[in-house]
């Protein structure tokens, strides 16, 4: 195959950076259309979840619709009744989850959680062994990424890390992309999963290459949104009509679905969460780490970090990451004054 070619599907093999080969398995199919007979979705045996916030619980939950046999945990347990509702089982300790199920999904804010769940007291590396699974979805640094997998493959269980693109409807509606990396069998095994929860998978290779993917996706999606603010706010100061705005940009080639999907409510400063400001400025602080290991200048991404730095200051930390626009508006006023 030619270096660059690539086909849509099932699979396909693209040169990846430092010399070694990136495998990417493209799904097309939705959550229902990929679903059979067989334990729902074609996957056999027990599926724990851990962590059941924005992300975490739509995901658990298309699971439980699907047909699986789910078991859950989380910190703060009155966010399991719903997915109990629905016919989840509940363990009361990540290590009681891992040593229940055959696979775990973890879903938690960020890499301290992330680490304190799997690899803390209780956590799910002591409830794990030989044949057992842990894919961790949730968005960390790469680091922490191989940390955690060495601690769950020092038990002989398999480590896969599968942070996703797409925010809270992409998860209600099993449109998510998965960003995998680590033990390939269990990416396989697991496939049936993700096509439940997703839209698209893609397999990355080593442990990190996952992670660093969700941060430079993130990274962009963060200093475009401040981008965006800046447009909306210029517009409105030289007397243009923001919803106007928004409209030409839907047209154009700067179109993207952000701006369409938070623009009209940036323009009534309403920021109802989907993705919380404090995980973005979580994921740009984490992309800048690792554009320092490589020597890779980011300054837009640098100042766009900054901006988010003060929305959390103003308060705006679980608000919606379009809050930013507030950050903006309060630097005008303190100009002002
Ligand atoms: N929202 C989005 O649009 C997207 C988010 N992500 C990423 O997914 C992850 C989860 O995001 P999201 O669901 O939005 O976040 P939430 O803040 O809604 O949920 C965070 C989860 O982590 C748990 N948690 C936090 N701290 C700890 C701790 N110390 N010990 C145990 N559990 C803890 C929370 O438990 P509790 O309920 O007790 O607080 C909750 O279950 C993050 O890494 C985020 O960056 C990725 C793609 C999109
Ligand atoms: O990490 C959050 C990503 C949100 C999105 O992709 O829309």
């Amino acid at each position: 195959m030619a270096a660059a070619s690539f086909l849509l599907s099932p699979r396909v093999t693209l040169p990846l950076r430092r010399g070694s080969r990136l495998l990417v398995s493209c799904s097309a199919t939705s959550s229902s259309s990929s679903s059979d007979a067989a334990g729902g979705v074609g996957f056999q045996g027990r599926v724990g979840f851990l962590g059941l916030g924005i992300m975490g619980a739509p995901m658990a939950s298309n699971l439980i619709k699907a047909g699986c046999d789910i078991t859950v945990w989380n910190r703060t347990k009155s966010k399991c009744d719903p997915l109990l509702s629905l016919g989840a089982k509940f363990e009361s300790s990540p290590a009681r989850v891992a040593s229940s199920c055959d696979v775990t999904f973890a879903m938690l804010a960020d890499p301290e959680s992330a680490f304190e769940v799997a690899c803390g007291a209780n956590g799910a590396a002591e409830g794990m062994a030989a044949g057992k699974g842990y894919v961790d979805v949730s968005t960390v640094d790469d680091a922490t990424s191989k940390l955690i997998g060495k601690r769950i493959t020092s038990t002989g269980a398999s480590f896969l890390e599968a942070p996703v693109s797409g925010s809270k409807k992409p998860a209600e509606d099993g449109l998510l992309i998965f960003l995998t990396a680590g033990d390939e069998s269990l990416y396989k095994r697991v496939a049936p999963l993700l096509d439940v929860m997703g839209k698209s998978r893609f397999y990355l290779g080593d442990v990190g290459n996952g992670a660093a993917m969700k941060l430079v996706v993130n990274m962009v999606m963060g200093s475009m949104m401040v981008s965006f603010a800046e447009g909306l706010l210029l517009s409105e100061k030289v007397g243009l009509d923001s919803n106007t705005v928004v409209e030409v940009i839907s047209q154009g080639a700067i179109n993207a679905p952000m701006f369409s999907l938070k623009g009209p409510s940036m323009v009534k400063a309403a920021y109802p969460t989907a993705f919380p400001l404090k995980h973005q400025q979580k994921d740009l602080r984490l992309a800048l780490a690792l554009a320092e290991s490589v020597s890779q200048p980011i300054p837009t991404a640098a100042a766009a970090n900054e901006l988010y730095k003060v929305a959390k200051s103003l308060g705006l930390a679980d608000h919606d990451f379009s809050a930013v626009i507030e950050a903006l508006k309060a630097k005008v006023q303190s100009s002002q004054h």
